[in-house]
């Protein structure tokens, strides 16, 4: 049995922030703000599994008003989601994320993380795509004012 799941999710950026993506620390002069590290992609990730299970969202299960998930690293928070879509006995297909971002450059970037996808749902590289576009400076994100990341990821239970 096959289950799709699909997931987006977008934080502003800001001063003062690191920016954190798949994992990543990149360097920039915004970082993105939110409850946890704010990790736009790795929250993709982690609802496109959450949707494919039928168990939700992240806030479901990571309130943003739980102290515990202040500044929260989110590798662990997938890893947490990772861990329910095993007991429930299924295992990676494929997963394909896209961020959407003026800037900056993801490209040197997406190797790390595809690899820190891959190692978070124990998959292979070539299981793992992660891409980027602008919006070619139209919108919010065209605007620099957020980072936007969505994914869809097909599950087999084994
Ligand atoms: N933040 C981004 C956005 C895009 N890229 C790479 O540039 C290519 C062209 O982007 P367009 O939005 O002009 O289509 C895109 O395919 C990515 O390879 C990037 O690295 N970082
Ligand atoms: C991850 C959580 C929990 O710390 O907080 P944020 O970092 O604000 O992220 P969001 O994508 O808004 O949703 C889930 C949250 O409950």
């Amino acid at each position: 049995m096959f289950r799709i799941g699909q997931g987006f999710d977008v934080h502003q950026l800001t001063a003062g922030r690191p920016l954190i993506i798949g994992g990543v620390e990149i360097s920039h002069d915004k970082g993105l703000l939110g409850h946890s590290d704010a990790d736009v992609l790795l929250h993709t990730v982690a609802d496109a599994c959450l949707g494919a299970i039928g168990e939700g969202d992240i806030g479901r299960h990571f309130p943003d008003t739980d102290p515990a998930f202040k500044d929260a690293d989110s590798s662990k928070l997938l890893a947490h989601v990772w861990k329910i879509v095993k007991e429930k006995g299924f295992v990676l297909g494929n997963v394909d994320c896209t961020i959407i971002a003026q800037q900056p450059k993801m490209a040197p970037h997406i190797e790390r993380m595809r690899e820190n996808i891959a190692n978070l749902l124990e998959g292979s590289l070539e299981q793992v795509n992660v891409k980027a576009t602008t919006t070619e400076r139209l919108g919010f994100p065209g605007r620099e004012e957020g980072i936007a990341a969505q994914a869809v990821i097909l599950l087999q239970k084994q």
